[in-house]
Formats: structure tokens, C-alpha cells, sequence
């Protein structure tokens, strides 16, 4: 049996605060193979953005490992797994992270500026990512000039323009109306349709809904999994968002 793409096993993670010290994560295990589109959910503070930060090497867990397509990533040094990380993760931060002295279109080439790719090239890639968003009209406004929304997609734009093997992604759809969302679905599912791996933290369960599977988080640890393949195919997003009322 091949490797999954990302593995993690008994990670802990806690936060030094003011007064306690406080337990983020407590022994989380998860595996994303490749194709995988998982969902993860749960309330408020219960881990799922510092979860998604050891599994991208953003932050490093205290106990636990770490594996991103072969290579033991907890271990690393920053740069190291920077390195690792431009070769293989898309990532999208709640905070949308956009370098504000730059343009949207600007801000999508970096990517393939870093893996080496020409100007051209890069220029005409991060077009396409914008215009498959719906947000080329803005390719060359600063972040700064841009609705919460428009930045959300300009940020997820960068985060695949690349064809990252993963997308990690921190609810990437809070500031979207309907036809936005429904936008980044269809961009997801054709992703996904191509073999990327995408893991999405969301509080939105219309979003849970279109992943093959939903973890489900309660105070540092994962407590529920359901494999949405089981029941067959999902209905399409606008039908979600009908049942929405
Ligand atoms: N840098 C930090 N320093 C101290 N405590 C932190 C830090 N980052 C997160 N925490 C705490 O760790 C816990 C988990 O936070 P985390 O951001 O992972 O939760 P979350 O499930 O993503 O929450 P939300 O849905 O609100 O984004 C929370 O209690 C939070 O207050």
C-alpha cells in the first residue's frame, strides 16, 4: 500500500496563556490520501485552524509527527519546511495573508514566481485562476481596494494556482454571497476531479456537505468521522443552498 499524501499521528499542541496553559489539540491522528476532500468541523475554539497549521508545517505540534508525501515535516526547520511546503500545499489563512503592496494578480503569481516559473506564464496562470474564481475584473486592484469577498477568492486563487498536491484551506467562503460560494465549489469539485487533495475547515455544513468526508472536532480532539461517499452522489451545491430555505 502507497503512503497517504499527509499523516498525522498524536499530535498535542498547547498554548501558553497569561493564566493556564491551554490544551489545543490532544493526540489527533488523521490521514489524508491523495484525492481525499475532507472536510473538518466543530465549534469555536476547538482546534481545527491550529490542526490545519501542524498538518501544513505552519507550527510545529510539542508531541506527535507529522508526514507531508513522504518527508517528516515536525522535525524540520522553518526554511526546510517552507521549501516543502511552496512544493506541495496550496493554503489559504482565515486572515487571507494578501501582501498588500502588491496586485491581486500580483499576489496570485507568487506561487509559480517562487517554483521558478517566467513572467509570462505566470502572468497568463494566475489570469485563468482569477477568471475561474470570477474575480479577473479586479486582477490588478490592490488588496486593500477589495470587498471581503473578492480578497477570499483572490487568496484561494493563489492557493491553487500552483496545482499544489494539497489544499489546506481555513474557511475560505465566510465573506461570499451564494453565487460566489457556489463558485468555489464548482472550482473545488474540479480540482478534486483531478486528483488534488483538499482539506477545509468550515462552519459552513453546505461546504462539509460537498467533501467525501467530515471530521468533526470537540475541545483539542477528533470525535466524529462519516464518509459522505457511502450514501451516494450529493446534491449540487445550489440545491444545499435551497434547502438552506
Ligand atoms: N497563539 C495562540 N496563543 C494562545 N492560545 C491560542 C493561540 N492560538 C489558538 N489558541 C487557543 O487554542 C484553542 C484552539 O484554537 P483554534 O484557532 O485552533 O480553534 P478553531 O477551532 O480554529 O476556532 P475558530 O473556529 O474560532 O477559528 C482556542 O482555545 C484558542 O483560544
Amino acid at each position: 500500500m502507497t503512503d497517504p499524501l499527509l499523516r498525522a499521528h498524536g499530535l498535542e499542541r498547547t498554548y501558553q496563556g497569561a493564566a493556564r496553559t491551554l490544551a489545543a489539540l490532544r493526540n489527533v491522528s488523521i490521514e489524508v490520501a491523495r484525492g481525499d476532500w475532507i472536510a473538518i468541523t466543530g465549534p469555536s475554539g476547538c482546534g481545527k485552524s491550529t490542526l490545519l497549521h501542524l498538518l501544513g508545517g505552519l507550527d510545529r505540534p510539542d508531541r506527535g509527527e507529522v508526514w507531508l508525501a513522504g518527508n517528516r515535516l515536525d522535525n524540520r526547520s522553518e526554511s526546510e519546511r517552507a521549501l516543502l511546503r511552496r512544493r506541495h500545499v496550496g493554503f489559504v489563512f482565515q486572515f487571507l495573508n494578501l501582501v498588500p503592496t502588491m496586485t491581486a494578480v500580483g499576489n496570485v503569481e507568487l506561487p509559480l514566481v517562487l517554483q521558478g516559473a517566467g513572467r509570462r506564464e505566470a502572468r497568463s496562470r494566475a489570469l485563468e485562476a482569477l477568471d475561474e474564481l470570477g474575480v479577473a475584473d479586479v486582477a490588478d486592484a490592490a488588496p486593500t481596494e477589495l470587498s471581503g469577498g473578492q480578497q477570499q477568492r483572490v487568496a484561494l486563487a493563489r492557493a491553487v494556482v500552483h496545482r499544489p498536491d494539497v489544499l489546506l484551506a481555513d474557511e475560505p467562503t465566510g465573506a461570499l454571497d451564494s453565487a460566489a460560494a457556489e463558485n468555489v465549489v464548482d472550482l473545488l469539485r474540479r480540482r478534486h476531479e483531478d486528483g488534488q487533495s483538499i482539506v477545509l475547515v468550515t462552519h459552513d455544513h453546505r461546504f462539509a456537505a460537498a467533501a467525501d468526508r467530515v471530521v468533526t472536532m470537540l475541545d483539542g480532539q477528533l470525535v466524529d468521522e462519516r464518509d459522505l461517499t457511502a450514501s451516494g452522489p450529493r446534491p449540487a451545491f445550489t440545491n444545499l443552498i435551497n434547502l438552506e430555505g
